[in-house]
């Protein structure tokens, strides 16, 4: 039987640990500040950027929504970003997806400054990512939340195979990266790969970020492996539920996350504890 992680209790580990960062920072009269960009009114968006808002409210972080109507021109949004960039209150920039298809997400991803880019999307960050440098630079926050969780509950990643199913700039590739950084061995799996349960039998280490629910189940998962899912669906009941057959999987995993309570309590800790990061590293670069 598997040992279920408990993401919401590392998440709130993590934030008393930011939380004690920000009070410190404000001893020096400084304030981290996000913007979150939201372009429309997609439901799900509205609850992850609500529940963003009241978490970094709650730890001394202020937060800024910019609400743009779905049918908003490139032009507004790329003045919102460059407005942002320059405001010395705001550290960190996120811009909500998915973006509506007649805007041009890359212009945007590319227009926001790399030492305010929170999602770390923008070339450069991913740059210095796939290359491994030293230094200080963002990263996407869902990858950094689960390396957080496998750091913490001890598992092993040097000689491992990691395989990843999903490959977005968001999750599936920045998070690739990481594991090959920590010299795990890694495998990335999209919509055409063959045989996808012969792929996913050969991990140790089990990622699934596919937005498809129950994708995997038992039959694709090697005994004893961990498998962490990063999906977020919402069946026609309005429950939530993940990318993986969490019963079915449960008893022969040896570590899954659960949905809800495993990854995402963790993508938003991951959040503010980087603009926090972002907020110091700006400071340090003034200093
Ligand atoms: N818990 C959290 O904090 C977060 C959760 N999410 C959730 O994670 C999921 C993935 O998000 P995101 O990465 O942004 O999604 P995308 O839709 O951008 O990417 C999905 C990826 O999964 C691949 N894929 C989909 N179905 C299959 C399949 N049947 N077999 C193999 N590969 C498949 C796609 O392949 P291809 O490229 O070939 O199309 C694509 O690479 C969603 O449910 C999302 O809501 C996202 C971010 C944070
Ligand atoms: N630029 C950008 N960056 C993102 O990181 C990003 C994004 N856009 N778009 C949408 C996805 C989705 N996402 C989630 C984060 C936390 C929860 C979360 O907190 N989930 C809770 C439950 C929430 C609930 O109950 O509704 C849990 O899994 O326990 C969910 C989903 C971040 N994303």
């Amino acid at each position: 039987m598997a040992t279920v992680i408990d993401g919401r209790q590392l998440a709130t580990e993590l934030n008393q640990a930011t939380a004690k960062r920000t009070a410190k920072l404000a001893t020096r009269g400084i304030t981290p500040g996000i913007v979150v960009i939201l372009v429309g009114d997609d439901p799900a968006s509205l609850i992850y950027t609500r529940n963003k808002h009241r978490r970094a409210e709650k730890m001394g972080i202020r937060s800024v929504l910019e609400k743009l109507p779905a049918d908003v021109d490139q032009a507004t949004v790329m003045a919102a970003i460059d407005r942002y960039n320059q405001d010395d209150t705001i550290d960190a920039i996120l811009v909500q997806e998915p973006l509506p298809a007649h805007l041009d997400g890359l212009a945007i991803t590319n227009a926001i400054r790399p030492d305010k880019d929170i999602d770390g999307l923008h070339p450069i960050n991913l740059g210095k990512l796939y290359a491994n440098q030293p230094g200080h630079y963002p990263v996407a926050c869902t990858p950094r939340g689960v390396m957080t969780i496998l750091r913490h509950y001890n598992v092993e990643l040097a000689g491992k195979n990691a395989t990843l199913v999903g490959r977005s700039i968001l999750v599936g590739k920045p998070l690739a990266a990481m594991l090959d950084n920590a010299n795990a061995t890694t495998t990335v799996v999209n919509r055409y790969t063959p045989n996808l349960s012969k792929v996913t039998r050969q991990a140790d280490i089990l990622v699934v970020a596919a937005g498809s629910p129950h994708l995997i189940t038992r039959e694709d998962v090697k005994p004893g492996a961990v498998v962490i899912d990063v999906g977020i669906n919402r069946l026609p009941s309005g429950k939530l539920t993940g990318d993986v057959d969490f019963n079915d999987v449960r008893d022969i995993a040896s570590l899954i996350t659960p949905v809800p309570g495993g990854v995402g309590p963790m993508t938003i800790a991951s959040l503010m504890a980087q603009t926090v990061d972002l907020a110091e590293w700006r400071q340090h670069g003034q200093e």
